[in-house]
């Protein structure tokens, strides 16, 4: 049976691989076994501190196949983005160039160096077994940090933010790094982005260009590659946009790639997550219900589950021994639960600050 809990020191090997293999690699899951290492030991102290708001903490959890002790996939919470160094990114807009004795006015796209997603909450370093895309499992990796969020909303930001990898063309490479960072790193975007995870991100502010880029003078296959995800990732997008994730203003420095955020309150699973009293019942006698996320109330032990969101007439949670099992509850005890399946997404642009 599948479950969501926080990782663990036995989980290094697994997440070795996990970074490895993910799609791009990702900065926040660096395939580095020491750095992999001080991520779990600093995960392990957030999950078991108290903690009365939201500073350099990183959750980190894992998915695992508890009968067969294989870890799946791993995902983090950054309860802050740039708590102890800034977070960078690039936000849009526009610029005015008239003359009125020339009789012309041109609006002039700009991408300027930024620190405002700093504050945000970040839900980062997802990376997940291939052989579970696209499955009701990948969605509990992605959307169960929202469930431990919304269980415990002092440690996070009121605004969640998701960057996601940005396009790469079929040579693995980034016409938007290639156009932009490449002439002040000279560096390939690969290299950079593994510097980027291994390192202290402080040559960003060291050598990235500090006054801001008109994006006519960028190549127009970085112009195009601007707010567009990895092709791996078209999924993942869809359902946070889904989830009630608008698109901000910001992109990713190297690549470019878009960052969705919300305000916690208006995300679905958020809106739609409820306590139950839970009753244990035979599987046999379960009803049939649709599936929903199901989260134990226990910060340090945390675990959340699909199961069936199967109601009695006054409200009680029914689950089969095995999945009260797995969280660790026993009759009586509420669980939160917060359906699987989402409305279709609109992708909107969010007019609002960030
Ligand atoms: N794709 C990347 N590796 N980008 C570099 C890191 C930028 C990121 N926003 C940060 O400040 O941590």
């Amino acid at each position: 049976m599948l479950v969501i809990r926080p990782v663990t020191m036995a989980d290094l090997p697994a997440l070795e691989q996990l970074a490895e293999h993910a799609v791009p690699r990702l900065t926040n899951l660096p395939a580095n076994r020491d750095r992999l290492e001080e991520r779990i030991v600093r995960s392990q102290e957030a999950f078991n501190s108290e903690i009365e708001f939201p500073g350099n903490e990183h959750y980190m959890f894992v998915l695992a196949d508890d009968e067969r002790e294989e870890v799946l996939g791993t995902a983090t919470i950054r309860a802050q983005a740039g708590a102890a160094e800034a977070y960078y990114t690039y936000r849009q807009e526009t610029l005015i160039h008239a003359s009125q004795q020339l009789n012309v006015r041109r609006e002039v796209q700009t991408l300027a160096l930024s620190h405002e997603a700093s504050d945000a909450t970040l839900l980062c370093a997802l990376s997940l077994n291939p052989r579970y895309k696209g499955t009701s499992a990948e969605s509990l990796l992605r959307r169960a940090r929202l469930m431990f969020i919304a269980q415990y909303p002092e440690r996070f930001s009121r605004i969640l933010a998701v960057a996601f990898p940005g396009y790469l063309d079929s040579k693995n490479e980034s016409p938007f790094w290639e156009s932009v960072g490449r002439h002040f790193f000279a560096r390939s975007f690969q290299e950079m982005n593994h510097i980027a995870g291994v390192r202290s991100k402080s040559f960003i502010a060291e050598v990235m260009p500090q006054f801001p880029l008109y994006l006519p003078l960028l190549t127009p296959q970085a112009r195009a590659a601007i707010g567009r995800e990895h092709p791996a990732h078209e999924d993942a997008l869809a359902e946070m946009l889904a989830e009630g994730f608008v698109r901000s203003r910001h992109v990713d420095i190297f690549d470019a790639g878009p960052i969705v955020k919300a305000e916690r309150e208006r995300l679905e699973t958020f809106r739609r997550a409820a306590w139950h009293p839970v009753r244990v019942r035979p599987e046999h006698a379960l009803p049939d219900a649709e599936p929903a996320m199901i989260a134990n109330q226990t910060l340090g032990d945390f675990r959340c589950i699909v199961a069936r969101y199967a109601l009695s007439p006054t409200g009680q949670l029914m689950l089969s021994p095995q999945h009260a099992k797995r969280l660790g509850v026993e009759e009586g005890r509420a669980v939160l639960a917060a359906p699987l399946t989402l409305p279709s997404a609109v992708d909107a642009l969010d007019e609002g600050e960030m």
